[in-house]
């Protein structure tokens, strides 16, 4: 563990981002064992199994273990020197083409190493354009954006409409009743016939109006008299009608291409005439869990633990905006590895685990035996510095431009999440072309301690009535108890936050407003 990865886990430990975890899990793995003591933390104590993270500092804003902060930035990964913008990057202007235009530079191998944590982000939101456009039926359309404009197909309504039930009636009244007790039905085929002036016929909401009929008289407000229709209204003309194409006009936009594709959007499509909607295809994503300590049923023993991803990250995904094809347990088989790798047919890799250097993390030398580029090797966030994106090589025409992309997630399961939210995020919305993020602040309710040179990600609890952020506890980067409690990550810039100051936050994918 380096200096930088020790400080992360301290300041976590250290009070659980804010007020902190009072209280070790007491089954903390090895890692968080390792953890120094928080300087400015104090209090706490050593307790069997692991250590009893102490109460932490509060309104310092600034990290509780500076002290270490210089070496800790100096080795946190690789040479950390200064970064410019990879150039297999094209800036959003020249992507005005469409797809194609995110392909990288051919002739050139840099890639962002240790990059900034929004740097990061946009370089996954750019890494790749659009998935192609294809024809589904609409019950396979939910959750897609529209590649093309839904314009109406008919009228809407497609004819003069009855809005209640009750009485077509012509003219100002009283009114004779046609001798037609069942009246005009909703779906009857047969044109409705003329109804002349002083007549009434029974009618339903949703028929169609006959020619002649100036009004309809809701049921409540006529009485049937024998053939008279009695009644002390007198509806004026166009009353409870709804005219052809009150709503639209054959031809009308009704949906510019973009939109994404929600249970109302489908309802319109219908109405409009629409069997099918043109949408950009979901990309298709393939999660590879890696690790032999994983078990993948019952209580964790004999050193292994359970496999918190693969049952959180293929559904995370989708939450996202991916279709997930399989989730394939591999163990540290660098085989199976690489089979899975050089034969995927999905257009998104997500491996968890086997990020770092260790003796069986097999998921850089794998890269580099299928002969992939390395777009981002590291991000300057906690939890999760180690992920990675990567793109494979192509392999069939209707993926992602420039072949598959594989996002790296590290094995401790909420630097795994932050992988999700750093990389995965933004570049499943690109794929499928999702409608932009739109940045979210709120007022965080408690200091945050933060990296001496990375952003944090810390699980909050956020109230967007009040704009506010509750840090939560739990939050060290082998911890899933924050963020199981939480709707959003906070993003904690180097340095830290103080209480009562506005940070970006990063709603959960399943958050609803
Ligand atoms: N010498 C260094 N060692 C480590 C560094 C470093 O910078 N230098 N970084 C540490 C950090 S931070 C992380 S995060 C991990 C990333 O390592 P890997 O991506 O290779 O992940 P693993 O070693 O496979 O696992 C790390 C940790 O997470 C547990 N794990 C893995 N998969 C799962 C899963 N599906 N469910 C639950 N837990 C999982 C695994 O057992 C380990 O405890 O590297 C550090 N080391
Ligand atoms: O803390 Mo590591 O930062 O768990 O990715």
């Amino acid at each position: 563990m380096s200096g930088a990865d020790e400080l992360d886990e301290a300041i976590a430990l250290a009070n659980g981002a804010a007020g902190g975890a009072r209280r070790g899990d007491g089954r903390a793995a090895p890692a968080d064992s390792e953890a120094p003591r928080p300087r400015s933390g104090g209090g706490s104590t050593r307790s069997k199994g692991g250590h009893e993270p102490g109460p932490g500092s509060h309104g310092s804003g600034t990290p509780a273990n500076s002290g270490s902060g210089g070496s800790a930035s100096a080795t946190a990964s690789g040479d950390g020197d200064e970064l410019a913008a990879p150039d297999w990057l094209t800036p959003r202007s020249a992507r005005a083409g469409g797809r194609g235009s995110a392909r990288p530079a051919e002739d050139t191998p840099s890639h962002a190493r240790d990059a900034p944590w929004p740097d990061a982000r946009t370089y996954a939101s750019r890494a790749a354009g659009p998935l192609p456009s294809l024809a589904l039926p609409l019950e396979q359309a939910l959750h897609h954006t529209l590649g093309a404009p839904i314009d109406a197909l008919t009228d809407l309504p497609s004819f003069d409409t009855s809005a209640m039930d009750g009485w077509a009636v012509a003219g100002p009244g009283p009114w004779t009743l046609e001798e037609d007790p069942t009246g005009i039905l909703a779906g009857a085929v047969s044109e409705p016939r003329q109804l002349p002036d002083g007549r009434a016929i029974p009618i339903a909401t949703g028929a169609r109006i006959p020619p002649g009929a100036s009004a309809v008289l809701r049921s409540e407000y006529g009485e049937r008299d024998g053939r008279r229709l009695r009644t002390t209204r007198r509806p004026q003309p166009g009353t409870d009608i709804r005219p052809r194409g009150q709503e639209c006009r054959s031809g009308d936009r009704l949906l510019p291409t973009g939109t994404r594709v929600t249970p109302a959007v489908l309802g319109l499509a219908a109405a409009a005439g629409y069997d099918r909607l043109t949408v950009t295809r979901r990309p298709r994503a393939e999660v590879l869990v890696l690790g032999d300590e994983l078990l993948h049923r019952g209580v964790p023993h004999e050193g292994r633990i359970r496999d918190a991803l693969g049952p959180a990250v293929a559904p995370w995904l989708a939450a996202l905006g991916a279709d997930v094809i399989v989730t394939r347990r591999l163990g540290d088989d660098a085989e199976a590895l690489h089979e899975a790798v050089a034969t995927t047919t999905a257009d998104l890799l997500v491996t968890t685990g086997g990020t770092a250097r260790g003796p069986v993390d097999h998921l850089r030398p794998t890269l580099t035996r299928v002969g992939a580029r390395l777009l981002v090797e590291g991000v300057r966030v906690r939890p999760g510095h180690p992920m990675l994106l990567a793109r494979l090589p192509e392999r069939r025409e209707s993926g992602p431009d420039g072949g598959p992309l594989l996002v790296g997630l590290p094995g401790n399961p909420l630097a795994a999440i932050s992988g999700l939210m750093t990389l995965a995020a933004p570049l499943i919305r690109a794929l499928g072309d999702q409608p932009a993020e739109r940045e979210v602040f709120a007022r965080i309710t408690d200091d945050v301690q933060g990296h001496p040179r990375d952003t944090r990600l810390v699980p909050v609890a956020f109230a967007p009535a009040a704009s506010r952020a509750r840090p939560l506890h739990y939050n060290g980067p082998a911890m899933l108890r924050g963020v199981a409690t939480a709707s959003a990550l906070a993003v904690v810039r180097p340095g830290g936050a103080a209480s009562g100051t506005d940070v970006q936050v990063l709603p959960l994918p399943w958050f609803t407003w």
